[in-house]
């Protein structure tokens, strides 16, 4: 058969309906061989490296992976734990705390976490799903800003394996959630928590993953998104324009990125002798290398050798209650009509009978 088919469907069980929350992926180990198939994955996907194939997966496989896989192995290990890669087993608990909420507000939703690279895998969770009898599912790529090479590469991948079922479920899927109420303040918490505890920066930095200045030609909103984020998180903490900037992190390979970098903001600061910078990561939904290693690690560093006092880093929302109170709120919003007040189901248990049995036709 060309198409796959659902095992057991039942007219009697009700619609099952989910929320697939997908973040980035991450390597199985610290280990240049989990990295190098994480990597070859994650970098052969033409959505993240706009590059023709031909000229791109020869410089992939002969340069990148060979340095690259031992490069950032070394990395993770300065960032793995017990229960694994942060990126991971944070995503998992904010998986279970948006399961929690959704329960407390509306039982009967299901939340399941994939990754768009490594496990668990996209393909890997949807199948089960849906051979399982899911009927309505909405997509959460968890970046709050839109980019092509991590929201829409998340899109084409579930389109790739919804393209095998003979009878795939209903679709929805969001497309960022910067803009949401209470994402920005949300963040600010996290911010002004900080403060309780450790005392005000001298400086806010908050700092962005970059993409190609490329892409931003081409018609991509991140630019333009984070630059929106960042305006609503000083806003939410009546920041004034010299007490906070935004630069771009982790750019990889020798075109120009997004600017300003990072890196190069914190030597700067650093040259100009700020005692305190706290830094602060919005575009992350959770920790993960490029927050613990790099920022709270290499950057620390780096402000440290240019001449400037301490870089503290204000960890990501995570599983915090506020952060899955986001979630949720935007989840119910986009699953209207598929659960709760407005689903058509009749509420007099009578009408529901009758109802249902009109729709399941006569017993045999
Ligand atoms: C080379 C191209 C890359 C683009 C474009 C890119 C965009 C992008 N990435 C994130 C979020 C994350 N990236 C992470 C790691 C990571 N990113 C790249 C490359 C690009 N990212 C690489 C090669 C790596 C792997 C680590 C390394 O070798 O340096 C992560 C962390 C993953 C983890 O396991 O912890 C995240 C999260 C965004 C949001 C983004 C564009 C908006
Ligand atoms: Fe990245
Ligand atoms: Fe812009």
């Amino acid at each position: 058969m060309r198409y796959q088919g659902l095992e057991g469907y039942r007219h009697s069980e009700g619609e099952r309906t989910g929320v697939l929350l997908v973040n980035l992926g991450t390597p199985d180990a610290p280990e240049p061989a989990a990295l190098r198939s994480y990597l070859a994955e994650f970098l052969s996907d033409p959505r993240v490296i706009e590059v023709p194939r031909a000229i791109w997966l020869p410089i992939l496989y002969g340069v990148i992976l060979p340095f690259r896989s031992r490069r950032s192995a070394h990395a993770y290990a300065q960032v793995w734990s017990e229960r694994g890669s942060p990126l991971r087993w944070h995503s998992e608990d904010l998986t279970a705390a948006l399961q929690q909420q959704l329960d407390a507000a509306q039982p009967g939703i299901e939340v399941r976490l994939a990754m768009r690279y490594g496990q668990p895998s996209i393909r890997s969770v949807l199948d089960d799903w849906i051979r399982s009898g899911l009927r309505r599912l909405l997509v959460i790529p968890l970046y709050p800003q839109y980019s092509a090479t991590t929201t829409a590469t998340v899109f084409d991948e579930v389109s790739r394996c919804l393209a095998r079922w003979r009878w795939p479920p209903e679709l929805r899927w969001i497309n960022d959630y910067f803009n949401e109420p209470g994402w920005a303040a949300a963040v600010a918490g996290r911010i002004r928590e900080h403060w309780k505890t450790h005392g005000r920066g001298d400086r806010l930095l908050m700092s962005f993953h970059g993409i190609p200045s490329r892409y931003l030609r081409g018609g991509d909103p991140y630019h333009c998104q984070c630059h929106a984020s960042a305006r609503l998180i000083a806003a939410e903490l009546e920041l004034t324009a010299d007490e906070w900037q935004l630069s771009f992190q982790s750019r990889v390979g020798r075109e120009p990125w997004l600017q300003p970098y990072t890196d190069h903001t914190v030597e700067q600061l650093g040259r100009e002798g700020i005692g305190r910078v706290d830094v602060v990561c919005p575009g992350f939904a959770v920790d993960c290398l490029e927050t613990l290693e790099e920022i709270a690690m290499q950057n620390a560093e780096a402000f440290k050798a240019a001449g400037g006092g301490e870089l503290r880093y204000i960890p990501a929302l995570n599983s915090e209650p506020s952060h899955a109170g986001v979630l949720a709120r935007l989840a119910l919003r986009h699953l209207a009509g598929w659960v709760g007040e407005s689903a058509p189901a009749p509420t007099d248990p009578a009408a529901r009978k009758a109802r249902f049995e009109a729709y399941r036709g006569p017993q045999r």
